[in-house]
């Protein structure tokens, strides 16, 4: 009997998948039908069909799953990520609402989250993006600055052992930092499109690097819009970490923490307790998921 293989899809384009085997060859596979709920990151097994194709038998269960979604449709991100990297800059300026939604859909999924601030040999514009920044210190997230065009070592200790996934608006950065973190991603990266045989096409989609044995990088381009239409309002309140000691507290059940009476949210902004900007974000994430 034909045997099976372990190996990780490091790549996709349609239905047409690339996983990286055991011994680090690359083979393109299909799914059997029409199945096609595989995603960059998935752990598979395959079998072997020809010289050089492939068909995946069986995903194993993933320890988390990343989607963004509006309200017709919802599309796959990345699997079995542990780690998502938020890469903001000094220049040009970044979405705060974009990285919120980055935290919202880190916290549904369990993932460790490390915000990076790229660009920082420009002491100006660093100072203001670090200022936007103040609020997600202040409530606990690790925020990592660098430059990505003079040294990326203070980074590389935090990859070890993670599949991290880096997400970031177009400009900030990524690609300067994928390149710093790892010299053969170009090489890596035309060698998934050669096997694929789709050119370009693939710079549109997920793409896995593997740093060692234990420790993966994730790119995932065209986050811009993370529309976080698959979560309920509860988990969207959830995703603001700050808020889970007023969470139940206020008058209303029902409360959405806009004007009502009572609101434990607008008090703890009132207060000082909470940055109104984050509540800000809540208020216009929630009426907008999508
Ligand atoms: N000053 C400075 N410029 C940087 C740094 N990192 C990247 N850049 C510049 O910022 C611009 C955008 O960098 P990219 O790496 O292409 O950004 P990206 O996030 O991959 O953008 P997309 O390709 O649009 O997704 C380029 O001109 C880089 O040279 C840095 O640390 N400092
Ligand atoms: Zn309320």
């Amino acid at each position: 009997m034909e045997q099976t293989l372990n190996g990780r899809i490091v790549a996709a384009f349609g239905r047409q998948y690339l996983v990286r085997l055991a011994d680090g060859s690359l083979l393109p596979c299909l799914t059997r039908g029409k199945k096609s709920d595989v995603v960059c990151g998935d752990k598979v097994e395959i079998k072997r069909s020809g010289d050089n194709q492939g068909v995946i038998e069986r995903t194993a269960p993933r320890t988390s799953l990343l989607h963004r979604s509006d309200a017709y449709r919802s599309k796959l991100i990345a699997a079995n990520v542990s780690q998502i990297i938020i890469v903001v800059a000094a220049e040009p300026s970044f979405s705060d609402e974009v990285v919120t939604r980055c935290l919202i859909a880190a916290f549904d999924q369990h993932l460790s989250v490390l915000i990076v601030l790229n660009k920082c040999d420009l002491p100006v514009p660093a100072a203001a993006a670090r200022l936007q920044l103040a609020p997600y210190r202040a409530i606990g997230y690790h925020v990592l600055e660098l430059s990505a065009l003079q040294d990326v070592a203070t980074l590389r200790p935090l990859l070890t052992g993670h599949t991290s996934v880096l997400v970031g608006q177009s400009g900030m950065g990524k690609s300067t930092l994928i390149n710093a973190l790892l010299p053969d991603a170009q090489a890596a990266t035309r060698e998934i499109s050669t096997v694929l045989d789709s050119g370009k096409h693939t710079t549109t989609h997920a793409k896995l690097y593997k740093l060692d044995e234990e420790s993966s990088l994730i790119d995932c381009p065209g986050v811009q819009a993370f529309g976080l239409h698959h979560l309920s309002l509860g988990e969207i309140e959830q995703g603001f970490i700050e808020f889970d000691k007023y969470l139940g507290q206020c008058r209303f059940r029902d409360c959405h923490h806009l004007h009502e009476p009572g609101c434990a949210l607008l008090e703890a902004v009132a207060k000082g307790d909470i940055n109104a900007r984050r509540l800000e974000l809540f208020q216009q994430i929630a009426a907008n998921k999508a």
